[in-house]
């Protein structure tokens, strides 16, 4: 519900977006000319089971259905315009959709953001935004930025694939990146809210789809660019190009970027917005000489780690990070700049550093269980299982166990390399299900199974044996997993980190990684562990 007075007439809309105003596509029951010109819009929505009183209907081409199919029950929901394309119009004619004007663009994506952040009061304007893209750690890095700016006593807004947070409100995300009418609803009760600083994540699918359109972001960053979501871009270097697209000045002022990667390193050299770099100097990666920022890890601990981040001109800070793995470090130092960046000083976040970062990220490295050590997270890309398997290694005694599956409908080449990366990282790969969606979830496993059996067959050319199973589905797999390691094991569970629904074949089912570890556990008395 947004509270802040949103009110622009489709006349408003029309001359400001060169809209082409209609009174109803001219069927019977079409309100005249004039009353079209004055239909006040005091929301806007894409989805008529989203839609409520006064607000505009934007109906979308889309992969399976056109949105002015539905926008007769739109209507119905409340709306009191449409804004579409000329091939909406025409079904809207055709069905005979009347009653509401109809504002027609040639890419109704290509305005909407604009349109939105218009009729919202351009909410974006009123606070101070940060953006977080990159393949990997979006989550982790809003969640690090959130707490320091909470350290800092600044009230937060969040938008990310976990979760939307306005104040205290939480609910849960069903988008990394939600639609921009969405975005700028979200942002208006975040300003009515009070809200000073928005914290967001900003998927590739976004910047392709227009979904922060309109938002111009004070501060963004880069985490780094692994293969994913390839179905979508088609291949690495397109996917690089929409996500450089947010270091433009069209989508945000300064940036903050990762540069320990060839697409770090590029992205930097190429975005049209003054932009500082942050780069390691941890072994197999040396940084540029020209990195602003330097990152250098001082100690590992089991539970933590500590480093130093120091600029070239000399500034330092040492902190640590409650969050296993290098790559946490590397999360934690990018939300550090981005504060610094937009004007903190390293004196105020003092107090907040000397205890260290503890975000609460849910799903991400979440400790489920000690002896054996379980570990729930979203790694769900071969880079990340490869770097969460790496970041566990050191702190088992034991042996390391996965459990993990592939997403059905998505990236298909990525399944093979999961398998590979499973078997060099653990000892005991267990290959299970994930989101099959629609697709056959034997055939998914099986695209992971033959990348992990032709690793199995390299490692014992090398003398290294690997235990390699299938099991499904997922609650079987997770609890013959803890049942089967002992106390000085870790078992991690890749792949769904905070989710709780699992879809197979149109049907949801229930499931937490996390409960069914902890039930597992409490059905094992001779290792009680659950935490
Ligand atoms: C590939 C993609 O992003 N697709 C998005 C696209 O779906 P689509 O083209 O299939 O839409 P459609 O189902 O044909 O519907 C067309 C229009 O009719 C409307 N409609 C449809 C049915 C209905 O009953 N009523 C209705 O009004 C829809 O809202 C839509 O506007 O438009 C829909 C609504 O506008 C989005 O919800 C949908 O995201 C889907 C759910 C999705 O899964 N997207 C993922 C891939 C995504 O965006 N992921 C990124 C990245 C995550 C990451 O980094 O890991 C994210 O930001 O979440
Ligand atoms: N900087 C990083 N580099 C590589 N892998 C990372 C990094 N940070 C986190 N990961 C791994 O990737 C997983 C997803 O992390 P996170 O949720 O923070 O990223 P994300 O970009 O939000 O992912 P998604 O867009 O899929 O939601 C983590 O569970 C962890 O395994």
């Amino acid at each position: 519900m947004n509270t802040i007075p949103a009110a622009r007439t489709t006349a408003d809309l029309a001359a400001a977006f060169g809209l082409d105003l209609r009174a109803g596509g001219g069927a019977a029951g079409a309100p005249g000319a004039a009353a079209a010109e004055s239909v006040v819009v005091t929301g806007v929505s894409l989805d008529n089971r989203q839609t409520a009183h006064g607000d505009l209907f934007a109906a979308l081409p889309g992969a399976h259905t056109h949105g002015a199919e539905h926008a007769r029950a739109a209507v119905d929901a409340g709306a009191v315009a449409i804004l579409t394309d000329p091939d909406g119009a025409a079904r809207l004619e055709r069905a005979g959709v009347a009653g509401v004007p109809v504002l027609v663009a040639g890419d109704v994506r290509g305005v909407l953001g604009a349109v939105s952040a218009e009729v919202y009061h351009r909410p974006a304007e009123q606070m101070r935004t940060f953006g977080v893209t990159g393949t990997n750690g979006k989550t982790t890095t809003t969640y690090l930025l959130e707490e320091i700016l909470h350290g800092l006593g600044r009230s937060t807004g969040l938008i990310g694939t976990v979760e939307i947070k306005v104040g205290e409100e939480r609910t849960p995300a069903r988008l990394t990146t939600p639609e921009s009418p969405q975005v700028q609803a979200l942002l208006a009760r975040m300003v009515d809210a009070g809200v000073e600083d928005l914290v967001m994540e900003v998927s590739s699918h976004a910047l392709a789809l227009h979904r922060v359109d309109a938002v111009v972001y004070d501060m963004v960053s880069f985490t780094n660019l692994t293969a994913d979501h390839l179905d979508f871009h088609g291949d690495m270097e397109s996917y690089f190009r929409t996500k450089a697209e947010l270091f433009t000045p069209a989508r945000a002022r300064r940036g903050v970027v990762l540069a320990d990667d060839e697409w770090g390193a590029r992205l930097a050299a190429e975005a049209t917005i003054p932009v500082v770099t942050v780069g390691s100097q941890t072994p197999p990666t040396q940084p540029d000489p020209d990195t602003d920022w330097l990152i250098t890890l001082t100690h590992g601990r089991p539970d933590h780690t500590e480093f130093t981040l120091t600029h070239r001109d000399g500034r330092s800070l040492s902190t640590a990070v409650w969050m296993p793995g290098r790559f946490n470090v590397l999360n934690a130092a990018v939300a550090l700049v981005m504060v610094i960046e937009a004007g903190v000083s390293i004196s105020e976040l003092h107090d907040h550093l000397r205890t260290g970062l503890r975000p609460a990220v849910p799903g991400r490295m979440e400790r489920v269980a000690d002896h054996p050590r379980c570990i729930v997270d979203f790694a769900h890309n071969a880079d990340a299982l490869e770097l969460v398997l790496r970041a566990l290694r050191p702190t088992t005694k034991g042996r390391l166990f996965v459990v993990f599956g592939a997403t059905g409908e998505r990236d298909t080449a990525k399944r093979p390399r999961m398998g590979e990366v499973a078997v060099r990282g653990a000892d005991v790969v267990v290959v299970t299900d994930d989101d099959p969606h629609d697709e056959d979830p034997a055939t998914i496993r099986s695209d992971v199974m033959a990348g992990a059996l032709r690793a199995v067959a390299a490692h014992q050319r090398g003398g290294r044996t690997v235990d390699l199973f299938e099991v499904a589905p997922r609650a079987t797999a997770i609890r013959r997993a803890v049942n089967f390691a002992g106390p000085a094991d870790t078992v991690l569970i890749a792949g769904r980190g905070h989710e709780t629904i699992q879809e197979i074949a149109g049907v949801e089912h229930q499931l937490d990684d996390r409960d069914e570890v902890r039930a597992a556990l409490a059905d094992r008395p001779l290792h009680p562990g659950a935490s």
